[in-house]
Order: structure tokens, then sequence, then C-alpha cells
């Protein structure tokens, strides 16, 4: 879930930018778009806890965002926010099942070949675990990050730009999988895009019976600056 009222954010001497309120229930889906500079990562750390509103109140998977401060912050995050940023930023000297052991670790949990396993299998990438990143084509590096992003079973999965530079058959299955993924796991997902194809395939996913709750949309303008 996640709930936004009035909720603001300026960077330091910089202008504020004022966010449209939101209301997305747990499990849904929502489809944040606006063109560059609009506000889609400010608004995307606001809600995975690594800045603070100005003004407003944010509450994300029940936790009221204005009162978490540095170390909490930090756990809160680790435990509750599964992030699949644009550059995977997987580490290019671990293998993949070493890369998803980190999350473990710096979430401060034991690692666990077992669930890591399940994870990967569940995303069709479980032979790949003792490959290096360089060794993945671009769409296996993708499902592998998003293997970490859910591997910590996040309430909330955070996409950023997840199809940008792919072709339109690489985009369907991109987004298939981040909502058929963040389905199974129950978890609130976000897709932060300026691709137009984004909305037609989550439209085109909820005719395929895919979606039960729904997706709503949080459209950004650069006008929300104020100056
Ligand atoms: N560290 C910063 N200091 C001052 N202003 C910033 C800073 N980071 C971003 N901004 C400004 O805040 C606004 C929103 O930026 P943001 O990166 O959130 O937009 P975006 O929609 O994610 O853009 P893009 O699609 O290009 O990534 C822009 O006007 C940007 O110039």
């Amino acid at each position: 879930m996640i709930q936004t009222r009035g909720l603001c954010y300026r960077y330091p001497g910089g202008s504020e930018l004022r966010f449209p309120d939101v209301e997305v229930p747990h499990g849904a889906v929502l489809l944040l778009s606006g063109p560059s500079g609009s506000g889609k990562s400010t608004w995307l750390a606001l809600v995975a806890a690594l800045v603070a509103p100005s003004a407003g109140t944010l509450h994300v998977a029940d936790q009221a965002m204005g009162d978490l401060r540095g170390a909490t912050a930090d756990a809160w995050r680790a435990a509750h926010i599964g992030f699949l940023p644009q550059k995977l930023h997987l580490s290019a000297a671990l293998t993949v099942q070493q890369n998803l052991a980190m999350a473990q670790w710096a979430a401060g949990r034991a690692e666990d070949k077992a669930r890591i396993h399940a994870t990967l299998q569940a995303l069709g990438v479980a032979e790949l675990a003792g490959r290096l990143p360089h060794q993945l084509s671009g769409g296996q590096a993708q499902r592998v990050a998003l293997a970490r992003a859910v591997l910590l079973k996040p309430r909330v999965v955070l996409a950023d730009e997840p199809t940008a530079s792919l072709d339109d058959e690489a985009a369907a299955q991109a987004v298939r999988l981040l909502h058929t993924t963040a389905q199974q796991h129950g978890a609130t997902l976000v897709i932060a895009t300026h691709d137009a194809r984004v909305a037609s395939l989550l439209t085109a996913q909820e005719g395929d019976g895919l979606g039960q709750i729904g997706f709503s949309r949080l459209s950004l303008a650069r006008e929300q600056l104020s100056k």
C-alpha cells in the first residue's frame, strides 16, 4: 500500500516538487509516468525512504515515512522495498548466486541458499547461478536483478524504467514478468517510466486476466516544479 497526501520534496537550494496524491492498495500496480525531469526518481526515492518529504505525508506498507531516519530507514528499506534499478547494478566480480547472497547479507540476514535457488528458479534462471554478470544476456541479467529485488519478499517493488532500450517483444516480456512476479509475492508494484508502451502492456495484462486489482496511474508533469 502506498498513500500520499500533499507530498513535496525540495532539493537543497533547488525548486520544490509537488506530487499529486495517490492511494495504491496492497498488491496493486501503479504506473508512474512523466517526461525526463518531472520527478519520477525523486518520488521513488521518497517511497524508498532514501529521502524525507519536505511537506506532506507518505505511508508505505503501513509505515509513516516521515518518522524514519538513518539506520532505521535503511533497515526498513532492506526489509520492505525491492528495487529494480534501470542500470541493474549486479556486482561484476560476483556470481549470480553471490549477488543474491549479498542482498541477504546487506539486510543483516544469513545466506539462505535454498531461498536463492527457489527465487532464481521461479524466474527461470536457476541454471545461471554460477555465472558472472558479463556471461548473461540483457534479458537474463534483468531476471536475475528481479530475483534479487524480490528475494527478501518485499511488500513494495519499485522498477525504474524496466523497458528502456528494449524492443517491443522484450518490453512486453519484462512487464509481464514484473507483474506476475509482484503478484506471486503479493507485493505492490510501481513501474516508473516515460515509455508509452507500458500503459498498453499493463492494459493487455489485465485483459489476459492476469491482474485482479487493476493498475492506477500517477502522471507527473515538469510544470509541477514550483518556481
Ligand atoms: N540533487 C539534485 N539537486 C537539485 N535538483 C535536483 C537534484 N536531482 C534532481 N533534481 C531536479 O529535480 C527534478 C526532478 O528530477 P528527477 O530526477 O526526479 O526526474 P525524473 O522524472 O526521474 O527524470 P529522468 O526521467 O530524466 O530520470 C528535475 O528538475 C531535476 O533537475
